[in-house]
């Protein structure tokens, strides 16, 4: 790892832009407008967003791998343009894609990237990473013989070997059994809470709201959202109520249509409601007024697919 003063952000993003030539006459794709994104040191941060809002273009100009069309990118400090070399080892990537070379093996695999990144061989901790990673009894067996997991727990390996200080994972998890996943983010936590800062971006919202502290979203280019994760829920004005009564009925009850509450099963009544606008007791008030028999009553608090419909809904 680099030695960095613990105040530099591990990623500063500054009005980043990126515009698309499109071949022929239709017009340029802007992809990104203007980003502006600070991933604080150790961080596990969160960058979600509906599909072709920019996340991938936004992964590959931090990864070097796309030129951005203005802005800035520093990762630990380093300018991705300025400090390349710095910044192009302060940062490790897992792709989406599973891109390993079939007649490689783990070994080669991380030894050959390993030199790609010049780390002399008496620093190279191959058999440690693979170990991590639960690929021991695998090290020396072609890749294409590996499960899809193992590919992926592979590629993060292999964006391991020079111990950046930064790791993005890009949709990780993307076809990865339950059982993997849960193996994947253990190594992934463990190498957070030795000081590695993880940028993750993954369609699993559950996956995020779970392991993230800090999440951003973005929307057509756009970062609509970015704050700490229990603020971005706590934020949310929205609340469910589930009512269970002891007998069907054939509609929603006079007094609770005006909270356009919904009728299912012919006995369950769902309320979605504003705690800001509407008041629970005034809720239970007109059920009282109903008559209803109540038997169950259940009140769900928002999560993270609520607040990404909510920030990502308004301008589709
Ligand atoms: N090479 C390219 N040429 C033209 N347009 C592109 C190119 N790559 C991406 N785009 C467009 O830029 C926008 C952002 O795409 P991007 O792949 O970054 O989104 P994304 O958020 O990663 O989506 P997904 O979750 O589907 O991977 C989309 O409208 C996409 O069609």
């Amino acid at each position: 790892m680099t030695e960095t003063a613990p105040s530099t952000p591990a990623l500063q993003v500054r009005d980043l832009v990126k515009i698309y030539k499109v071949k022929g006459p239709g017009p340029d794709k802007t992809a990104l407008k203007g980003i502006n994104l600070d991933v604080k040191q150790g961080s596990f941060f969160g960058l979600l967003g509906p599909n072709g809002a920019g996340k991938s273009t936004l992964i590959n100009i931090i990864a070097g791998l796309v030129n951005k069309t203005g802005g800035e990118v520093r990762i630990c400090g380093f300018d991705t343009e300025k400090d390349m070399r710095a910044a192009r080892s302060a940062i490790g990537v897992v792709p989406q894609e599973l891109n390993l070379d079939a007649f490689f093996t783990p070994r080669e695999v991380m030894e050959f990237q390993a030199g790609l990144y010049g780390v002399p061989k008496s620093k190279r901790r191959t058999d440690e990473i693979l170990a991590a990673m639960g690929l021991t009894d695998k090290a020396d067996v072609y890749a294409r013989t590996l499960s899809g997991g193992m590919r992926r727990r592979l590629l993060v390996a292999k964006a391991m070997v020079h111990s950046p200080d930064v790791l993005i994972l890009d949709e990780p998890t993307a076809g990865v059994d339950i059982e993997l996943r849960q193996q994947l983010w253990a190594h992934v936590k463990k190498l957070n809470d030795e000081g590695t800062t993880i940028i993750l971006t993954t369609h699993y919202l559950e996956e995020a709201e779970e392991l993230c502290d800090t999440i951003a979203i973005i929307n057509h280019g756009e970062v609509v959202a970015c704050e700490p994760t229990e603020d971005l829920l706590g934020r949310l004005d929205m609340k469910n109520v589930c009512l269970v009564l002891g007998h069907d009925i054939s509609e929603v009850p006079p007094g609770l249509r005006k909270f356009n509450a919904t009728l299912s099963h012919g006995r369950r009544i769902n309320i979605a409601y504003r705690p800001s606008e509407t008041e629970m007791a005034k809720i239970l008030k007109a059920v009282t007024e109903d008559g209803l028999d109540i038997v169950d009553l259940t009140t769900e608090e928002p999560d993270l697919e609520d607040a990404f419909l909510q920030m990502t809904s308004a301008r589709q």
